[in-house]
């Protein structure tokens, strides 16, 4: 899709995400992308879709500058994604907490790591662990929180630093449907409540019709876009939206586009 096909109002802002021609090679060969355009508005919640292998997680890896583009351009706001690392948080498919460290102390982390004292990331940290409902879990360790839960912290910890473009890699894969649909909710309601920019990278056409504001859907060998679906159901959405007709059209066209994608081979 073109800048010119989407909406004015989009079309009109400049993006925060922008991967221009973008290239990756890895040094074992394995071509994971080729030539990739996207760009991410302000407020979006964009999904990527696409079959494994597709290169979804190497395009969010480059833009949270984890790794760089062997062609192209990779920019946050117009400059290096390095340069924005403060403002954007990353969450992975698994929660990837420390077991040895408190609830808090895991969402201190990126804190931390910028020389905030724990003293002093103590009201953040409280922030944080009340935007994802688990105030009361601070001093909790990792081994006692159901797989939500930890997700949860993960989300947590990634807010901590008050993040404007929020980056994540499947982070609901592993979790049962009914947790799965409770995060989705939370997502959407913390995603509203902070304003913030979300790529999501997911398998499941159904999870991406349900957040996003824009799917794009993506094909493997090489990695690359070959379609994009705006989905025009209006925030807030709830269980509700499930039920209509809308969804369930968005759904079927999300699906034939991941399906177009798909070679005989591809995996989901
Ligand atoms: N560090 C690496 N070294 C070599 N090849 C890699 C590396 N990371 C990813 N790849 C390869 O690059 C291609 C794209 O991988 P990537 O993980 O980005 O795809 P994906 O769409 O996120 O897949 P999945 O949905 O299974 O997570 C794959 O062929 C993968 O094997």
């Amino acid at each position: 899709m073109t800048l010119a096909s989407l909406s004015p109002t989009l079309a009109d802002r400049e993006p925060v995400v922008s991967l221009s021609g973008v290239g990756k090679t890895f040094s074992n060969g394995t071509v994971a992308l080729e030539n990739l355009d996207l760009d991410v508005f302000p407020g979006e919640f964009l999904s990527l879709l696409g079959p494994s292998g597709c290169g979804k997680s190497t395009a969010l890896r480059l833009m949270a500058g984890l790794g760089r583009a062997t062609r192209g351009e990779v920019s946050i706001a117009r400059h290096d994604p390095g340069e924005h690392r403060g403002d954007i948080g990353f969450v992975f498919q698994e929660p990837t907490l420390m077991p040895w460290a408190t609830v808090a102390d895991n969402v201190w982390l990126p804190l931390r790591l910028k020389g905030v004292s724990r003293a002093k990331a103590d009201a953040v940290i409280r922030d944080s662990l009340a935007l994802v409902g688990l105030a009361s879990f601070a001093g909790a360790y990792p081994r006692e929180l159901s797989g939500g839960m930890k997700m949860r912290v993960s989300i947590a910890r990634a807010l901590a630093t008050k993040p404007s473009i929020l980056l994540m890699d499947e982070p609901f894969a592993a979790l049962d449907e009914i947790t799965r649909f409770k995060l989705n909710d939370d997502l959407l309601r913390l995603k509203a409540e902070l304003g913030c920019t979300v790529v999501f990278v997911t398998h499941s056409v159904y999870e991406s019709v349900y957040m996003s504001s824009r799917i794009v859907v993506m094909a493997a060998r090489p990695g690359r876009v070959v379609s994009t679906i705006d989905v025009d159901a209006p925030m807030p959405r709830s269980e509700s939206f499930r039920a209509t007709p809308r969804y369930a059209e968005l759904c079927r066209e999300a699906s034939a586009a991941l399906h177009g994608a798909m070679a005989p081979d591809d995996h989901l």
